[in-house]
């Protein structure tokens, strides 16, 4: 019996001396200072009333240090600390810090191209440009790999810049960090001037952005829209009905400018995205995808409304998986592969830098009409002019190669010189498509983990498909 009551005693002890432990502890916590004050001085007040009723005076001092003191002294330097702590970590602070290795480490295996866009990026170059992206990176909490990893771009006024890349690449990525939308690992980007990082209201004011899903409210019709993005943009409220008008006519809402946006089909969602984004001129027009699930009258029509941007002197960033619509919209690309650019540069400039080259396809006449074809002679013909060739497809009386070391002058040339001799009814040559350039980039995003780079058209064999030798 006594020993299970000194037992007790002592567990109790060990409580209230872990209780007074707790209580001084805990003082770091804003919520505890001001609970534990307020529990405080409710006891304090019960006490007095329990004196009161035996007719004796009890006062304590509730400033005094023991009492609710320390809890009002914590809670003005807790106060203070945190705010201070709140404000470094608003201007990244810490981050710049941590992340100061990042920016040793250097960008290997990096296309001419990028390399060059980059250097012009860091020497200055870009200054006048609308976008200026400088090593801007991504490391979303718990992925291994960046999702975007110091890329470097510049944006000049009259620009379509088209962001290219497979899914999963960080084109998305990209554009959240431009609108704010995701924060920084490192790196900087600024907008007519206004840096992402520490004025990210300005920049607001001078970007529309259209998300790869549409960010509008099903209870509100179209106009509304217009109206409410056009007031938050800054625009004169006696300017507004004309700004939502030319927004409903430039993306071709007008039959459903009243109705709520969640009767709109999907491609209407996407027209009214692009409108929000367009609205009040802002200076730059991130645009994400915006002509997925359009029809393609609708996508001409959207088409026409991204032209008009350019040509009124405002920038566009496109992304899109059509390279139709890259080549109808865009001045210049980039294609992302694991959140780098593998490549930079006009569609004309990658087409011949990664392009396959030229596809040449032949149809040829048989010498009589009971015999087939003789395909040999042309086969030796052209592998002995164009050393190199790949036969792509052979087929009964059509052949097609593929050539990329040779000019399209001397191609023809040849071709036509020996037209008759080689019995070719009729033949045609083609450049490489944005498709096959994309496609070979793709090829990287889906291998390993690890990057692989892509060369020149030295390289680019490596990468194909076998071709059919049908011999
Ligand atoms: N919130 C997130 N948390 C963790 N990882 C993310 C997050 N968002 C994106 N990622 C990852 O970052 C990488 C880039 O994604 P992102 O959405 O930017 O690609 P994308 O190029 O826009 O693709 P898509 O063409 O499908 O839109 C992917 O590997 C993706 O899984």
């Amino acid at each position: 019996m006594y020993c299970c009551c000194w037992g007790t005693f002592l567990c109790f002890q060990s409580l209230l001396t872990f209780n007074e432990w707790l209580k001084k502890w805990l003082l770091v916590f804003p919520h505890f200072c001001l609970g534990r004050g307020l529990i405080d001085m409710a006891m304090n007040q019960a006490v007095t009333d329990v004196y009161a009723r035996f007719g004796e005076e009890y006062t304590k001092d509730p400033f005094r240090w023991d009492f609710v003191g320390k809890n009002i002294f914590f809670m003005l330097v807790e106060g203070f600390v945190y705010f201070t702590l709140n404000v470094l970590i608003q201007y990244r602070f810490f981050l710049d810090h941590w992340l100061s290795d990042y920016k040793q480490t250097v960008v290997q295996d990096e296309d001419d191209d990028v390399a060059e866009e980059r250097q012009r990026i860091y020497m200055g170059g870009s200054k006048k440009d609308i976008l200026q992206i400088r090593d801007l990176s991504k490391t979303y909490v718990g992925r291994k790999r960046a999702a975007v990893d110091r890329i470097c771009v510049g944006v000049p006024t009259g620009e379509c810049f088209g962001l290219l890349g497979v899914n999963g690449a960080g084109k998305t990525t990209t554009f959240k960090m431009l609108t704010g939308d995701t924060d920084v690992s490192f790196g900087e980007a600024a907008v007519a001037g206004y840096s992402i990082l520490t004025e990210i209201h300005d920049v607001h004011q001078n970007m529309g952005y259209c998300p790869q899903f549409d960010a509008i409210d099903e209870l509100l019709t179209g106009r509304e829209h217009l109206y409410l993005y056009a007031r938050l943009r800054g625009v004169p409220e006696s300017e507004i009905p004309k700004v939502a008008e030319w927004g409903i006519q430039k993306l071709g809402l007008t039959e459903y400018a009243g109705c709520s946006a969640g009767t709109y089909s999907g491609g209407n969602k996407r027209k009214l995205s692009t409108a929000i984004a367009m609205i009040g001129c802002p200076a730059l027009v991130l645009l994400d995808e915006p002509t997925t699930g359009m029809d393609p009258h609708s996508r001409r029509f959207l088409w026409n409304a991204i032209m008009s941007v350019i040509q009124d002197g405002r920038a566009v960033v496109l992304t899109s998986h059509s390279m139709e619509e890259c080549e109808a919209l865009c001045t210049r690309l980039a294609i992302m592969v694991n959140g780098t650019f593998k490549c930079l540069g006009t569609i004309q400039h990658l087409k011949y830098k990664f392009g396959d080259g030229y596809v040449v396809t032949m149809k040829i006449n048989a010498a009589k009409a009971s015999l087939s074809p003789e395909l040999e002679p042309v086969e030796s013909f052209m592998e002995s002019s164009f050393p190199g060739c790949v036969q792509r497809e052979k087929h009964y009386n059509t052949l097609q190669y593929e050539i990329a070391s040779s000019s399209l002058a001397r191609i023809f040339q040849l071709v036509v010189a020996n037209k008759d001799r080689l019995s070719i009814e009729d033949y045609s040559v083609s450049q490489t498509t944005l498709d096959q350039v994309f496609v070979n980039f793709a090829k990287q995003q889906m291998g390993e983990d690890e990057d692989v780079t892509l060369h020149r058209r030295t390289a680019r064999k490596d990468m194909k498909i076998l071709p059919v030798k049908g011999k």
